[in-house]
């Protein structure tokens, strides 16, 4: 595992719920052609598909709170070696969400080259996801599993920024402004990789 992807650079996009990530990603996939991969996407697909497994998950979800740490890294591994051989770079989006699941990450997996953190204020993250929740159809988009969600990322995650940047490579981003202007920042990041 850790030879196949060797060569690929890993990418954690970290933010509070609603900051921007998944948007910010999706170019980062047209201009890099990296590889995207959503924590919370895989979940909402394991929840979909229907399994014993995803009807625990749902309701952890639900209520805003952290699913168990090995179901997480365990699906972005197993995605991460589905594409090994084809991708050049891996966006972990939404992932690390507190310091124990980027220190396991990292044993299981490989070092982060960079992270990307997307930061907005905490109103402006509940207003685009209470705009989002019109249309997502996702059960965690309602005013009091927005505020928890909140409260666990100030809580957990924001913590995993402060580890990182010890090591210098927490790259902070203004996602208070326009989506484009936004990603001119991202670009800016990732092609001071190369
Ligand atoms: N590493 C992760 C990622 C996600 N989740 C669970 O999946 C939910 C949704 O995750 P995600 O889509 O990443 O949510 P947010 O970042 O809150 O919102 P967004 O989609 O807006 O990024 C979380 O609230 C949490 O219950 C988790 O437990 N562990
Ligand atoms: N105004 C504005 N809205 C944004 C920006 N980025 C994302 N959004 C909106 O905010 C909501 C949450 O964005 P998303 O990418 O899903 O955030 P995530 O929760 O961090 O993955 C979406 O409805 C986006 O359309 C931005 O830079 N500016
Ligand atoms: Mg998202």
């Amino acid at each position: 595992m850790a030879d196949k992807i060797k060569d690929a650079k890993i990418i954690f996009v970290v933010g509070g719920p609603g900051s921007g990530k998944g948007t910010q990603c999706e170019k980062v996939v047209e201009k890099y052609g990296y590889t995207h991969l959503s924590s919370g996407d895989l979940l909402r697909a394991e929840v979909a598909s229907g399994s014993e497994r995803g009807k625990q998950l749902q309701a952890i979800m639900q209520k805003g709170e952290l699913v168990p740490l090995d179901t997480v890294l365990d699906m972005i591994k197993d995605a991460m070696i589905a594409k090994a051989d084809v991708s050049k770079g891996f966006l972990i989006d939404g992932y690390p969400r507190e310091v124990k699941q980027g220190e396991e990450f990292e044993k299981k997996i490989g070092a982060p080259a960079l992270l990307l953190y997307i930061d907005a204020k905490a109103e402006t993250m509940v207003k685009r996801l209470m705009k989002r929740g019109e249309t997502s159809g996702r059960s965690d988009d309602n005013e009091e599993t927005i505020k928890k969600r909140l409260d666990l990322y100030y809580k957990a995650t924001e913590p995993v920024i402060a580890f990182y940047e010890s090591r210098g490579i927490v790259r902070k981003i203004d996602s208070e402004l326009s989506v484009d202007e936004v990603f001119k920042l991202v670009s800016q990041a990732i092609d001071n990789l190369k």
